[in-house]
């Protein structure tokens, strides 16, 4: 399979907030690379420090399948960078779009996954060696092409919630799992019947392997939302942008038990607010709101 790679030349202080908007765009990842690239003045005759010209420089690398629409998508990311250079500076802002091979950065980004720990729960990569101790709920994990490391503050404010709701014995269904993080924490916290969907075949086919890999009897689907399904549970998690969770908000009562829960993040502070009126507008009492750097995480109840 092949992928778009979107590159964005900017600069250092507009790194955060370009990825962002290629997360909230619907990047499967990113990659930063910055550095100061020192540019020596024409000519000298004696050294004088102050005339190297220190220049600010990164490059922001997104990942979008090959069925993204890309002319739509090129003109959203444009709309955005106006957006964000109306209140950073963000250098040249320059996109570049290129076609890259599955396995180029699937194998790239593994020499940067590290373990990461959200209260009790660590997520290790599959292929590291990694003893735990204690009374750490270990999660095994090779993400590959799914979104799903534990590393992006979308999934770190979905991870600490988890652990504060799910309580043994509820029903789970978690909306978008990507690589199955979610869905296999909330097993491992005591949840009884867990279903995770995903719209991608990719996803679903890496979650199931995480699940077994995992030794967790999880139910994963290929489907759109819950679109089609009767069930009800007692959370429904959903780590997608907000755009997706504002459509969500209005079909996501349909599988939940009344005074259920609906965990939302992948919400880009921007867009706090729409989600918010999308949440009221669908009769969700909003119970909590977190913040992690520009990502919101939103807990709602049905009444
Ligand atoms: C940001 S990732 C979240 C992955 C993981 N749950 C986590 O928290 O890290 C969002 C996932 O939602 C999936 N997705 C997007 N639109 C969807 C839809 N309409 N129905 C189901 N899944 C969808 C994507 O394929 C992707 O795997």
């Amino acid at each position: 399979m092949k992928w778009f790679e979107i590159s964005i030349k900017t600069v250092q202080e507009a790194e955060d907030a370009i990825s962002n908007v290629l997360y909230d765009l619907g990047a499967n990842g990113v990659v930063i690379e910055d550095d100061e690239i020192v540019k020596y003045p024409n000519s000298w005759d004696y050294i004088d420090e102050n005339q190297f010209v220190k220049q600010n420089f990164a490059i922001v690398r997104a990942y979008f399948p090959e069925s993204v629409n890309i002319s739509e998508l090129i003109f959203n990311i444009e709309e955005r960078l106006k957006d964000v250079s109306q209140y950073l500076d963000i250098g040249e802002g320059r996109i570049e779009i290129s076609e890259v091979d599955e396995k180029d950065w699937a194998e790239e980004w593994k020499k940067y996954y590290r373990p990461v720990e959200i209260g009790s729960i660590i997520i290790v990569p599959s292929w590291e060696s990694y003893q735990a101790t204690g009374e750490k709920i270990v999660v095994k994990l090779d993400p590959g092409m799914a979104f799903g490391t534990g590393t992006h503050e979308s999934t770190a404010l979905c991870l600490e919630a988890v652990q504060r709701y799910i309580k043994p014995g509820v029903d789970v269904i978690d909306i978008g799992t990507g690589s199955g993080i979610l869905a296999i924490a909330a097993k491992k916290l005591g949840a009884n019947r867990v279903v995770a969907v995903d719209i991608d075949d990719v996803a679903v086919k890496v979650a199931r392997e995480n699940a077994a890999m995992n030794n967790v009897d999880i139910e994963v689907k290929q489907n759109d939302l819950v679109f089609g399904i009767e069930e009800k549970f007692d959370i429904a998690i959903a780590n997608i942008i907000a755009d997706i969770i504002m459509k969500l908000a209005g079909e996501v009562k349909n599988v939940l038990k009344e005074g259920g829960l609906f965990i939302s993040s992948g919400i880009i502070e921007d867009r706090l607010d729409d989600v918010l009126k999308s949440l009221k507008e669908s009769f969700l009492d909003v119970i909590e709101i977190k913040k992690l750097n520009s990502w919101c995480l939103v807990v709602a109840k049905r009444k």
